[in-house]
């Protein structure tokens, strides 16, 4: 295998390889770009005009991703896998996963779309670079651009593997990619109302890619992922890296659709979060629940139909998200 292939073992001990590139006997170019920072290029021949971002580890203790990334890599620097699209993948929080811990000082996922510029510290840095890392990845013009970036939850889920599709003002969410989604084991996908801060958001946002973040089940550290299942995404990545991918139909078969109809913000440190701690995402809540309260007389209470809540968590800091109400969706607004 290509030395290049090793990109996880470099992220982690933060070595630099002597060789930056290499190219497999079929002609995939490798290309190390940073830390946790790798450009696979197909021969121009080859090229199907498709650059895929994946990236993983924005959250450290997020593993399972982290290894699928890792395997997919390995099959391509020994020449199992040969890409026909461009491909960057990328380690999100490096040092983060390195620790084992969501954070190092700060949640890199609430740092995108500029927000890092507002900030300081190792999560600030990264977000910047990774902006870069992607808006240099996302420049080439006349070519599809599609985003996966790869997480796993803090909690169960009644829903095991679901993605979030970010929001745009003026541009509509693609039936294409969620039937594609639904091809590669997603169960349901949460339609974002309003723009965000985080990456999938920003390549969306601002690099015109197809984004999504996609929860692939409940974190857990390395070597202990035999619970997430990740075939089904495995086998889609593997075709749409070597531009095999079945026509399905473009079914949305078996696909649930969801949009968030409210975000819980906590501002203070008086928030107060009514639900049991092993809740899991997904689980309804009837009309009328007090969810939350909050300094000066700030009440959260459930007036939507088919109420569920996803990523509750109190822990957050003051002004950042902490739960997201969501509601059924008819996908009427799909394009
Ligand atoms: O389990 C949780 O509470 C959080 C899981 C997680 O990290 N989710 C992402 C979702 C990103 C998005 O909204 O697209 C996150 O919170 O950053
Ligand atoms: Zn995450």
């Amino acid at each position: 295998m290509l030395a290049l292939g090793k990109l996880l073992e470099l992220t982690l001990t933060g070595h630099e390889p002597a060789e930056k590139t290499q190219v497999t006997p079929r002609g995939v170019r490798l290309r190390w770009l940073g830390q946790g920072a790798l450009e696979v290029s197909p021969s121009a021949a080859d090229d199907c005009g498709l650059d895929l971002l994946l990236s993983a580890g924005i959250h450290g203790n997020e593993t399972a991703p982290i290894e699928l990334l890792e395997r997919l890599l390995h099959g391509v620097a020994r020449g199992d896998i040969v890409p026909r699209a461009r491909v960057l993948l990328l380690f999100g929080n490096p040092a983060a996963i390195v620790n084992g811990e969501r954070f190092v000082e700060q949640d890199i996922n609430r740092l995108f779309n500029g927000r890092h510029e507002q900030s300081s510290g190792p999560e600030a840095l990264r977000a910047a670079e990774l902006e870069q890392f992607a808006r240099v990845f996302f420049s080439k013009p006349g070519r599809s651009r599609l985003h996966y970036d790869l997480h796993t939850a803090i909690r169960g889920s009644r829903i095991e593997q679901f993605a979030l599709y970010p929001f745009k003002q003026g541009r509509t969410h693609s039936r294409r990619e969620l039937a594609r989604l639904a091809a590669a084991g997603m169960e349901a996908v949460l339609l974002q109302c309003k723009p965000s801060i985080t990456f999938s958001a920003f390549t969306y946002e601002q690099l015109d890619a197809e984004s999504f973040t996609l929860e692939l089940g409940k974190a857990r550290p390395f070597g202990q992922n035999d619970a997430v299942n990740l075939d089904k995404l495995e086998a889609r990545l593997v075709h749409i890296l070597q531009a095999t991918e079945p026509d399905d139909g473009g079914s949305l078969e078996g696909l649930q659709l969801f949009r968030v109809a409210r975000e819980v913000i906590k501002h203070s440190d008086g928030f107060r979060l009514h639900l049991p701690a092993d809740i899991k995402n997904f689980s309804p809540l009837d009309k009328g629940y007090l969810l939350a309260d909050d300094l000066a007389g700030v009440r959260w209470v459930i007036e939507e139909e088919g109420a569920r809540i996803i990523f509750p968590n109190p822990k957050v800091r003051n002004g950042l998200r902490a739960g997201i109400i969501v509601v059924p969706d008819d996908g009427e607004n799909l394009a």
